[in-house]
């Protein structure tokens, strides 16, 4: 009996429209034995209700778009007693997690990769009630990215995140919080605060590749402290440009759990999607949660 396949494709992701290296994607699978059903997504929210509605009668759920898309989608397999295979096809305009992970770029390659691949059980991360794939963060270089229009987000890509993230000292909104580790508490002032399972970040910040794993469990930690002044905020820019954290004002932990408290109006971002600031923030790790395909 035929294999079935739920591939969600968010039509409006990335800069080009053409749905050409979608089809080759779909005759890849077909070719694999799958029985493919096609959902387009009409709107936010789309990919997760699809995988959480839908999903659990499939073997396979791939999606097709970027970050959003991803997370999305992995945000409604979590409501699943049981997950099953997963696949991505990076389609965005920046897919920086697909990067990360060194998903094929094209539809049709990374199709393949699903189908000739193995599971690899991917670390997935609650935010309060939920879920992101590979970041979730606050400050600085997070208001951008959900500010950004699509459309400039589209042209722009990675520039648009930079443009926006790093101006100079007075564009720069510090952010009075309490962050604990179960093992250390940091307080005090911070222009920039992720959990992530990636070695990039919107495209600007790389973290050493060889100090990230995405199925170990853990997240890295990342705090930036406020700088007082535009000599400590240009060391300190300099200083994550050379991935070295262990500057003065940069905090890097590698955590299973992390608790931010504040009482400031905090924003999140999640994957790169705009989450509410709330004034108790519990981030936790799911280790393996997500069996993805891939072809290492
Ligand atoms: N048909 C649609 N029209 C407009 N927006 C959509 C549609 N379907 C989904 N969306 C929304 O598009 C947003 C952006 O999607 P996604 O992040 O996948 O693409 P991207 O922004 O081009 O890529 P990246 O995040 O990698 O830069 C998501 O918030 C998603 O909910």
């Amino acid at each position: 009996m035929d294999k079935k396949l739920l591939f969600i494709v968010n039509p409006r992701a990335g800069r080009t429209k053409s749905f050409a290296p979608l089809f080759d994607a779909v005759a890849c699978f077909s070719k694999a034995g799958y029985l493919v059903k096609v959902f387009l997504t009409e709107g936010r929210g789309d990919a997760t209700r699809a995988a959480a509605e839908l999903g659990g009668a499939y073997d396979l759920v791939v999606c097709a778009g970027g970050d959003g898309t991803f997370n999305e989608m992995v945000s409604g397999l979590m409501q699943l007693p049981e997950c099953p295979e997963v696949g991505y096809l990076p389609n965005g305009s920046t897919n920086d997690f697909a990067a990360s992970l060194h998903l094929p770029a094209t539809p049709l390659k990374a199709a393949e990769s699903i189908v000739n691949g193995h599971p690899f059980y991917l670390d997935v991360g609650r935010h309060n009630d939920r879920y992101f794939a590979y970041v979730a963060s606050f400050g600085a270089f997070t208001r951008s990215s959900y500010s950004v229009p699509q459309a400039t987000k589209n042209a722009l890509g990675h520039f648009a995140y930079i443009l926006e993230g790093m101006k100079d000292l007075d564009s720069l909104r510090p952010y009075r919080c309490r962050v604990e580790t179960g093992e250390e508490t940091f307080e005090g002032e911070f222009i920039f605060g992720a959990v992530c399972n990636s070695t990039s970040l919107g495209g600007i910040m790389k973290l050493d590749p060889s100090r990230v794993q995405m199925d170990d469990g853990a997240f890295e930690l990342l705090l930036l402290r406020m700088p007082k002044t535009a000599i400590d905020l240009q060391s300190l820019i300099a200083a994550i440009s050379r991935m070295d954290y262990n500057g003065p004002g940069v905090i890097f932990r590698h955590v299973q759990q992390v608790t931010v408290t504040t009482d400031e109006d905090l924003p999140w971002s999640l994957d790169g999607e705009y989450a509410p600031s709330a004034p108790r923030v519990e981030l936790r790790n799911l280790p393996g949660a997500i069996p993805l395909m891939l072809c290492r």
